[in-house]
């Protein structure tokens, strides 16, 4: 369903709704007018911050930040944490409970055979690449001449662009202040329990150009971040390079945490947030990244790997679980 573009319709105050304030602490506010944003690829509106959590968040980054260099071409900087830790699970339940998910499908080529890859995750993302702006009411202009961009820009994405939702675009003026880069993506992976992962890999396409700057902030269960160098190729002098016999760097990521990653890490580094079993098995975490993709590539690849053309999935607070939406 697409709703005219305007700007009543991107920063709409909603039509005499109850806040959705469960997630915040019983001493304030119950009840309020919600502000969202609405636009028309939006399955549904996104309600704006709550003004509670505006203010706590305001501390960001809540701790400074620690260089993890210690090791060939890593370049972390680790907020431990980055969320001050009275908005942190507020936080996660107000994206939880008004974020739309989906549980996108793929098939690659292997061996010569095609193979369906099933993404052991939720995941959605919104932004555009730098060759496109979205205008304040959530039309795409072109950065460079700030006409409309002709129509069959994007024809070759999963879906058009979304602008980012006034939720994740605070989330990421913070951190461009904090961390200073710009960020023009947000990608959100929620992991519903310990059955859900990310294998091994690197944030390296060459939509992101040369030593990207990727911001990674973690809310709700705390998993394991791991970290191995690339595969070091032997050679006559160095047969079995020591680097790819050393255990993996293991952050053990908790809510509120922030992991920056940037200069020759990408190039150099995988990392991964593999399965888990047992304590903290059960818990839901969301991971959001911050990345700025500088070729049109990038908006193609993002939608068409977290978006898909799958269908929506919201959280069911009442069972506690991730379902799919019925639009109602
Ligand atoms: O969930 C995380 O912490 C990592 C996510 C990640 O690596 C990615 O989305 O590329
Ligand atoms: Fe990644």
């Amino acid at each position: 369903m697409s709703k005219k573009r305007t700007l009543d319709n991107f920063f709409n105050p909603g039509t005499q709704k109850r806040a959705r304030l469960d997630s915040i602490p019983a001493n304030t506010q119950t009840t309020s007018t919600t502000l969202t944003s609405a636009h028309s690829t939006y399955p549904h509106p996104v309600p704006h911050l709550p003004p509670r959590l505006t203010s706590l968040l305001a501390s960001t980054p809540a701790s400074a930040g620690k260089e993890i260099n210690h090791q060939p071409s890593l370049d972390l900087l680790y907020f431990q944490p980055y969320i001050p830790i009275t908005a942190s699970l507020p936080l996660f339940n107000f994206l939880r409970e008004n974020l739309f998910f989906y549980r996108v499908q793929y098939t690659i080529k292997r061996y010569g055979k095609e193979t369906q890859i099933n993404t052991p995750r939720f995941t959605t993302v919104f932004g555009v690449d730098t060759s496109s702006l979205f205008t304040p009411s959530g039309d795409l202009i072109d950065s460079q001449t700030s006409k409309p961009i002709p129509s069959d820009r994007y024809k070759s994405c999963a879906c058009p662009p979304r602008p980012l939702p006034q939720c994740l675009d605070h989330l990421r003026q913070i951190t461009e202040k904090v961390t200073g880069a710009t960020y023009n993506f947000c990608l959100v992976n929620y992991y519903a329990n310990g059955a859900d992962s990310i294998s091994y890999h690197s944030d390296d396409e060459r939509f992101l150009g040369p030593n990207p700057s990727i911001a990674s902030l973690s809310l709700g269960a705390t998993r394991d971040f791991l970290m191995k160098h690339k595969p070091i190729p032997p050679t006559e002098g160095d047969p079995s390079p020591e680097q790819n016999s050393k255990p993996p760097l293991k952050l053990a990521l908790g809510s509120g945490d922030m992991v920056l990653m940037r200069g020759q890490t990408q190039a150099n580094w995988l990392h991964s947030i593999p399965k888990r079993k047992g304590k903290g098995s059960q818990e839901g975490r969301i991971n959001i990244t911050f990345r700025k993709g500088v070729e049109r590539y990038s908006t193609q690849n993002y939608y068409q790997y977290n978006v898909g053309q799958g269908r929506v999935w919201r959280w069911d607070g009442g069972r506690g679980e991730m379902r799919e939406w019925d639009g109602a």
